[in-house]
């Protein structure tokens, strides 16, 4: 049995020895890069991507979109460039871990006896970028040729919200010369046997309610106090997420993404036990289904769209076919949370979230992540079959 090749795991015993398929090599290597917040490490990602690309002989463009934040694109050019073109998203940064509740350090990448690969970003989503990447390039090899233009997209500060990735991305000009019309990003595992693919998202509202009241002091029965106001807002808000949480599991509520979701998620106010606080803040983070009807918000609404997986529309037809050629079975969802595909389908692209991961329990941003190492290698097969089918979607009346 051959040595390791990448070491002994750090802090947590020896990987299991015996060498990685490459695929696997590079998914560990890209795992160890510290992409994770609050100071990502971008350059080593930026260094990590400029080198796969000469290795796939795929042109890269980068787009600082915000300072110290960039875009990086590589595009395997079709043999009919003009027509709309694929877009393959992931984003490179990763959310922080509390090291102390991991059976291995998040960063090692160590692997165990039963091929389980453990760090932050095994599922959510470095797992879906070295597939992409690994696709191409066995696709390439092959000698085949894309017939629309495929993008490789990889973005920073999705787990921030976006805000200065992919929000500002989709506005820019070279987002538009991508001319994408159809787009894949992140999904979600699923421990069945199925995969879930989801085809829209919850609107993420974060709400802080400030409570401002009579100050004076604590002995006494002030009246109109910050904390009456919070309890108040505390009740309804809870008493809300009571009502959704019965919702959940009846009727046609089967996922999270058919309910809406509450939580109090921080509470601020108060100086001392003696004195009645002039002011308590309470915040909330609430997240919408796309049914739930927002207009009636005058001030506060935002887009619903989502991707149309009837069996007419060509490039859902091209998805979901695919997978059934290859036995999958699909469970169609709305996201629970946010990705940047919110942001692709407010522009007006089909975008669906799929991460082919099934038989793994769901543990993004959880201690001890982990995504076995033949269920990883055969999302790879996965996608050597989706870009094919995508990037061969027959022109439309409108592109001829
Ligand atoms: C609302 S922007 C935050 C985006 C974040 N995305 C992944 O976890 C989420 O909390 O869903
Ligand atoms: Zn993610
Ligand atoms: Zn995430």
């Amino acid at each position: 049995m051959l040595p390791d090749k990448d070491g002994p795991g750090v802090g947590g015993g020896q990987s299991v020895p015996g060498a990685d398929d490459p695929s696997v090599g590079l998914f560990r290597e890209y795992l160890r890069l510290r992409t994770v917040h609050p100071e990502p490490d971008y350059d080593a990602a930026l260094r990590f991507l400029n080198r796969i690309a000469e290795e796939l002989e795929l042109p890269i463009t980068k787009i600082e979109v915000c300072p110290g934040r960039v875009v990086t694109i590589m595009t395997w050019e079709g043999t009919k460039p003009t027509l709309k073109s694929i877009l393959l998203n992931s984003h490179t940064d990763v959310v922080p871990v509390f090291q102390e509740h991991w059976k291995y350090d998040a960063f090692s990448a160590f692997k165990d006896a039963e091929g389980n690969i453990y760090a932050r970003g095994s599922q959510d989503m470095k797992c879906v970028t070295i597939q992409y990447i690994q696709a191409v390039r066995r696709l390439k090899a092959e000698g085949w040729k894309p017939m629309r233009t495929v993008h490789l997209m990889f973005v920073p500060d999705e787990e921030v919200g976006g805000h200065k990735g992919m929000e500002t991305f989709v506005k820019h000009p070279e987002f538009q010369k991508l001319n994408v019309g159809f787009a894949l990003d992140e999904g979600l595992a699923n421990p069945g046997e199925g995969f879930t693919v989801f085809y829209g998202e919850r609107n993420p509202w974060w709400i802080t309610v400030h409570c401002p009241g009579r100050p004076g002091h604590g002995s006494r029965f002030v009246e109109n106090t910050a904390a009456e106001k919070l309890r108040h807002v505390i009740n309804s808000f809870l008493d809300f997420r009571e009502k959704e949480k019965h919702r959940l599991n009846t009727s046609e509520c089967f996922t999270l993404g058919d309910v809406t979701t509450v939580n109090m998620t921080m509470v601020k106010g108060g100086v001392a036990y003696n004195v009645i606080p002039a002011e308590m803040d309470v915040s909330f983070d609430l997240r919408i289904p796309p049914t739930v009807n927002l207009q009636v918000w005058k001030h506060k609404h935002m887009n619903q769209s989502v991707t149309s997986t009837d069996e007419n529309d060509p490039w859902w037809s091209a998805f979901s076919a695919t997978c059934k050629a290859m036995n999958m079975t699909l469970e169609k969802e709305i996201f629970p949370a946010a990705t940047d595909s919110r942001f692709i389908r407010a522009v007006g692209i089909p975008a669906i979230g799929f991460s082919p991961m099934n038989r793994t329990p769901i543990l993004l941003h959880d201690h001890n992540e982990y995504l076995n190492e033949q269920v990883f290698l055969k999302g790879i097969i996965v996608y050597e079959k989706l870009i094919p089918a995508l990037a061969g979607v027959s022109a439309f009346p409108e592109e001829a």
